[in-house]
């Protein structure tokens, strides 16, 4: 049995619409084992969306490195273990799709490279933005090529940390791309390219003071918070105790609120507030530190190894 841990990812981050995200320290767990015949999977929690047959996440992830090195297991067993939340933009879709490839790739060999099971990955999911980090860890900036994803991989230090609010409805990623407009202002796609380069930098440089004005978005947000009632008072309560900027996790619903030393401070605040006020939905808070490891093997038993 080879038990891969793969982490939850925020793409976007504000202006980097497709092209940014980070992978944070929340964990799916994926174990697989060849077998004699046939395919069993398991998951908890479990959930009515993720399928037990070929058209399992995981498993699709799987076949495409096998399809790739030519190779295919007698049987297969996986199970999932899994602390993603589902569908609330978290990354729990690029977390299968990129530790399942992983967890393929060591079963059939480790044939693939990196890079090559980071294309596949990004390839798969559609844009690399959650599956880049869910796969390497870090804060990534990646775009996908023809045949590659260009990234470049920031390790994020302990000093910032991602607090995360999750309510208790779900938003498909499908369905929250779907309702993005086909064409945009210029003006727009200004706006934007210049708060993610300002990002890009301030985080890089550890210039947090400018991460408030490096967030802001034109592309997506506007769209999708019509979706998610409480949006504008979870972003205006994060801003006014203190974060750096706060902003849809990927596609939503949850929320993410960049905090630097006083997160405790901060932490105590929101609490309060949130048990305070009056809102449209049910939300979990916790507050997150960045993964910088990205897809990692924690157990493995030598007879699951192909040799
Ligand atoms: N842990 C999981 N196990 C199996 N399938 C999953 C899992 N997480 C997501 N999926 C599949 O991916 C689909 C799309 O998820 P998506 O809307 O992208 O969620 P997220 O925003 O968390 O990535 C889900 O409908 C489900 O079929
Ligand atoms: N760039 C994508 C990110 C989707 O992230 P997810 O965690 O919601 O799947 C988008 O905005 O659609």
């Amino acid at each position: 049995m080879i038990s891969v841990k793969v982490p939850a990812s925020s793409a976007n981050l504000g202006a980097g619409f497709d092209c940014m995200g980070v992978a944070l320290k929340l964990y799916n767990i994926i174990e697989v084992e060849e077998i004699e015949k046939g395919l069993i999977i398991t998951s908890s929690p479990d959930d009515p969306s993720i399928a037990k047959d070929e058209n399992n996440l995981v498993f699709k992830a799987m076949k495409t490195v096998f399809d790739e090195v030519g190779w295919y297991p007698r049987g297969l067993r996986i199970n999932l273990i899994n602390e993603i939340p589902l569908t609330r933009g978290l990354g729990s879709s690029a977390a299968c799709i990129s530790g399942g490839i992983y967890a393929a790739n060591l079963l059939s060999g480790g044939k693939l490279s990196e890079e090559e099971m980071i294309y596949l990955a990004a390839k798969m999911e559609g844009h690399p933005d959650n599956s880049t980090p869910a796969m390497i860890g870090g804060l990534v900036f990646a775009v996908l090529e023809d045949k590659k994803v260009n990234y470049i991989k920031f390790v994020v230090p302990t000093r910032l940390k991602f607090a995360v609010f999750i309510p208790d409805f779900q938003l498909s990623t499908e369905y929250a791309r779907n309702i993005l407009p086909k064409y945009i202002e210029f003006k727009d796609a200004v706006f934007n390219i210049g708060r993610a380069t300002l990002f890009a930098s301030a985080i890089t440089t550890g210039n947090y003071e400018l991460l408030p004005a490096a967030t802001q978005d034109r592309l997506h947000q506007p769209y999708r918070k019509k979706l998610i009632p409480d949006f504008d008072k979870i972003v205006n309560l994060s801003l006014e105790f203190g974060a750096k900027g706060a902003f849809l996790s990927g596609a939503g619903p949850s929320i993410i609120a960049l905090v630097d030393e006083n997160y405790e401070i901060f932490e105590q605040n929101v609490k309060n507030a949130l048990a305070n006020m009056e809102l449209a939905a049910n939300w979990d808070f916790m507050i997150l530190e960045a993964d910088n490891s990205g897809a990692t093997v924690f157990s493995v038993q030598s007879t699951s190894l192909k040799r």
